[in-house]
């Protein structure tokens, strides 16, 4: 089988907007962002007088990001879709430089390697490391924790700064075993984080089929048997009060949650929202103040912001 590849000659200041858009809106099979800032890096590490940039092919400019479909999808629709979404982040004020768009086909066994070549163990903290199945990885720490993921067609990998974010606020936010859903589980990264810092019990839900299968397959790759997980539209059909909910969903899915939060936190209980971009965070705060949460600890990494949150107290 071919996939379809669409390549964007654009600026590093939109990557993190159009992996969700490829993502989330698009429902690509996957992405690639060639940085030539990552290039330069690689010379100055190695000794930048060896590397000689006109050696590298196709160099980018700025960025080329590329999005990989079915080849049955229709190149013309999706390169339309991305202008017009590079013209809605240039209204922002986002830098989007060249707006080039182009597409190619190629083999899929060619993605499978492209896709490994660049999936690497995280050793990410003290307490966790995420080490892809195919490869090995001997704890830093003799306690360090091992999250074996395949992440398949869901999203989390453990490599975007928004599950990052998630991962920090539970490493502070989980200091007894306590029960935890996950919302907008995708590849079940977090629902394992949760498992492997000691939660007691796990719920991870998913509004879509790819995610529930895959999170399913990662669960049983770490030998986990107190994660359950179920499609769901957030907390609609959700049964339980938890101790600890987290839920790394763009801001606007996120203001919806907000509402039903209250009726399935445990006393004492907390909430992890990531995904929000920063032009976003004050909306979900507003939001959170007026269902009666306030914000404990916020975190951020470039445009995208991390809440602990927590009932307010009179
Ligand atoms: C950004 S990914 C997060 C994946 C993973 N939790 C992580 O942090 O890497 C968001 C996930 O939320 C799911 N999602 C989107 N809307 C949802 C909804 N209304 N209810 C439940 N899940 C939803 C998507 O299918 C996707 O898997």
């Amino acid at each position: 089988m071919k996939l379809l590849l669409i390549k964007i000659e654009t600026s590093h200041e939109v990557e993190d907007a159009l992996t969700y858009f490829s993502q989330e809106e698009l429902k690509c099979l996957g992405v690639e962002a060639r940085k030539r800032s990552d290039f330069e890096q690689a010379g100055w590490q190695k000794d930048s007088t060896v590397v000689d940039f006109d050696d590298i092919k196709d160099l980018p400019e700025d960025m080329q990001f590329i999005a990989y479909f079915d080849q049955e999808r229709d190149s013309d629709e999706l390169k339309k879709a991305f202008a017009a979404k590079l013209d809605e982040l240039a209204g922002y004020g986002l830098q989007v430089g060249e707006k080039e768009i182009s597409s190619d086909y190629i083999q899929d066994e060619d993605w499978n390697k492209v896709w490994q070549k660049y999936y690497h163990v995280l050793n990410f903290s003290r307490h966790l490391a995420i080490v892809p199945e195919w490869e090995k990885y001997t704890p830093k720490f003799p306690d360090q924790k091992i999250i074996t993921l395949d992440p398949g067609l869901a999203f989390g990998t453990g490599g975007h700064t928004t599950t990052q974010l998630v991962m920090m606020a539970m490493e502070r936010a989980m200091v007894s075993p306590e029960s935890v859903l996950d919302v907008g589980t995708g590849s079940g990264i977090l629902a394992i984080a949760a498992a492997k810092l000691g939660a007691k019990k796990v719920l991870a839900t998913d509004i879509s089929d790819e995610s529930v299968t895959a999170a399913n397959e990662n669960i049983k790759l770490n030998h986990l048997d107190n994660i359950t997980v179920r499609k769901a539209n957030l907390l609609k059909d959700v049964d339980g009060k938890f101790d600890l909910i987290v839920a790394n969903i763009l801001a606007e899915i996120l203001l919806d949650l907000i509402p039903d939060l209250a009726a399935h936190l445990a006393e004492n209980g907390q909430v992890i929202f990531s995904g929000i971009d920063y032009l976003q965070a004050d909306k979900v705060r507003e939001s959170l103040n007026q269902h009666g949460f306030e914000v404990k600890m916020t975190m951020q990494e470039g445009r995208w912001v991390c809440l602990l949150i927590e009932p307010k107290k009179d």
